[in-house]
């Protein structure tokens, strides 16, 4: 079943001088998949996550989330859907500094008025499946930068949403740090077919999907599914990457 569907999407940023960013653009994503995207720097990556997270508005073309056009929905139902539809994962962790770790994970619950024992219920599965049980009454500055991320992701799991969004969710992190939380991703992606699109530089991170779609100059390039193993597809990405071109410092060759 498709969960994300993209058809010739267009952005153009109007200033002082017009910028396309994104031109006929068609991507599909069906429901458990794990997608990458990934594309040299300023080849339109957080474009497209904006359009389709519905921060920013296309200048053409559609995008469905489970059949619905979130553009099409009002200020208010937008925000709803949005809150119940999708699940966010960023760079910076976007965690609550007065709150405990517990309590931002429930955070989307707790506006969505759900009851304390379901609450309480769903926080402890999660957190077990995450390593994060020990540190639930923490606060945020009391944890690393792996346990952040983590609680991140408890966050935009906790209410089940259709789509989970990670823009370059191992960015702030040490390699070890990052592959335990492309670890979690992974696993919460096969054992509960959650379905995840993420923006990453990183290849290391991309070899942890099943598919990565690479974009240049605003327009898709390419895109290769994981095949026998990881280091292969971890070889495969960089391959993609060497011909794409961009400098190391956007694709550190880091080895498997
Ligand atoms: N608000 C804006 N106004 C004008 N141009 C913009 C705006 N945002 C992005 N752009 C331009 O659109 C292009 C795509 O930018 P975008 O941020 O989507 O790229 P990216 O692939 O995410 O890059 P990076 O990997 O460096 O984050 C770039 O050339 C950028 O300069």
């Amino acid at each position: 079943m498709e969960i994300l569907s993209v058809r010739n999407l267009g952005k153009i940023y109007k200033g002082m001088v017009s910028y396309e960013a994104l031109s006929n653009l068609d991507l599909s994503i069906n429901q458990g998949e794990f997608v990458g995207i990934m594309g040299p720097s300023g080849s339109g990556k957080t474009t497209l996550l904006n359009m389709i997270s519905t921060i920013d508005k296309p200048t053409s073309g559609q995008i469905r989330i489970d059949g619905e056009d979130p553009y099409q929905l009002s200020q208010d139902k937008l925000a709803l859907f949005r809150r119940r539809e999708l699940g966010f994962v960023f760079q910076s962790f976007n965690l609550l500094n007065t709150l405990t770790v517990k309590e931002n994970i429930v955070l989307p619950l707790t506006l969505d008025g759900v009851g304390i024992k379901e609450m309480n219920s769903r926080v402890d599965v999660l957190a077990d499946k995450l390593g994060i049980t020990s540190i639930l009454d923490k606060r945020t500055f009391e944890i690393s930068g792996g346990q952040a991320q983590r609680t991140a992701i408890a966050r935009a799991l906790i209410h089940q949403p259709k789509l989970v969004l990670a823009d370059e969710p191992t960015g702030n992190l040490d390699s070890k740090s990052a592959r335990d939380v492309m670890e979690i991703l992974e696993e919460r992606n096969r054992e509960d077919q959650a379905t995840m699109m993420l923006v990453t530089h990183d290849p290391v991170a991309a070899s942890y999907c099943s598919r990565v779609i690479f974009i240049k100059d605003g327009q898709l390039y390419n895109e290769i599914y994981y095949g026998d193993n990881r280091a292969a597809f971890y070889q495969k990405i960089i391959n993609v990457l060497s011909l794409l071109g961009g400098t190391g410092h956007e694709f550190p060759s880091v080895r498997i």
